[in-house]
């Protein structure tokens, strides 16, 4: 279990988390939700050891974080983050490589070469491997950079693997975003703890299983996306009126939100259904 515990975070005289607690159960895929500037990227900062908050604590399986030794947790702890700039030349394959690196001392061995071909079929960039980084799409890269988080942790047994993305599907057209999450929700039944910043809500509502909301560094609520995912708490996360629906099929509902110009001719969200 990943335990959020207290945490407490200022900046420039400015709360940015105010006492966040959240328990985050092993193998499921939780969603971090809130509007810019919620403090999404910062509490996933502070999960993944990048930034330290002077008060409250981080567990991963029972352990604090300042207490597993860095190159171990390396091993089991990956993260996507929401930018890379990168400026030289490398491969698809080099930057997947990049995740071994907790894994071997000069040579890469035989092992990790594996690795990075099976991380690349899985992700689907296999066709990349030879091809200049710099010179892949937007989205192609992202997907790059998901396969490297992979290989870093693939040796893992699986309770152990916890993988932290900061908004993977950002930069992917709508058929990549399903598929990316698709590929994502799967790696949960094998074991793996997924936390994700999410923004769209129908994807979250898809893909996730739980969901933390923020506002301004506050926790609004954090459970089962059913729970979560409310029309009360959508509005007061994010300022929008929301409508649920049900369609026929599917195992989950659907979330249109409800524009302004439609309340302007009398027509609430609920209106819409
Ligand atoms: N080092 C810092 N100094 C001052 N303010 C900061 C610092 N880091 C982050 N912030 C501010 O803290 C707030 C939360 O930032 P954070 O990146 O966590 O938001 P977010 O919820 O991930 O937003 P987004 O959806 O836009 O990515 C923002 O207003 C940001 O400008």
């Amino acid at each position: 279990m990943l335990e959020v515990d207290h945490i407490s975070y200022q900046a420039q005289g400015r709360t940015l988390l105010n006492d966040v607690s959240v328990q985050v159960r092993s193998g499921a895929f939780t969603a971090f939700m809130g509007a810019n500037g919620a403090g999404k990227s910062t509490l996933l900062k502070i999960i993944s050891g990048e930034v330290k908050a002077p008060a409250g604590t981080i567990s991963w399986n029972g352990k604090k974080l300042g207490e597993w030794d860095l190159k171990e947790l390396a091993k089991v702890r990956a993260i996507l983050r929401q930018q890379y700039n990168m400026q030289m030349p490398f491969s698809s394959e080099d930057i997947i490589a990049m995740g071994r690196y907790p894994h071997f001392r000069h040579k890469m061995t035989s092992r990790c070469k594996t690795v990075i071909k099976e991380v690349a079929e899985y992700v689907g960039v296999e066709q990349f491997l030879k091809r200049n980084y710099l010179t892949l799409s937007g989205g192609e890269q992202q997907r790059v950079q998901l396969a490297r988080v992979l290989a870093q942790v693939w040796d893992a047994t699986a309770t152990e693997r916890l993988i932290l993305l900061d908004e993977p599907v950002s930069a992917l057209d709508i058929q990549y975003q399903h598929q990316v999450l698709a590929l994502v929700k799967e790696l949960t039944a094998s074991g793996f703890t997924i936390v994700a910043v999410l923004h769209d809500l129908n994807l979250a509502m898809q893909y996730s299983d739980d969901i933390l909301m923020l506002k301004k560094g506050n926790k609004v609520t954090f459970g089962t996306k059913e729970e979560a995912l409310s029309e009360a708490h959508i509005y007061e996360t994010f300022g929008v009126e929301a409508a649920l629906h049900q369609a026929k099929g599917y195992p989950h509902s659907f979330i249109t939100i409800c524009p302004v110009w439609k309340r302007y001719h009398g027509m609430t969200a609920s209106g819409l259904q």
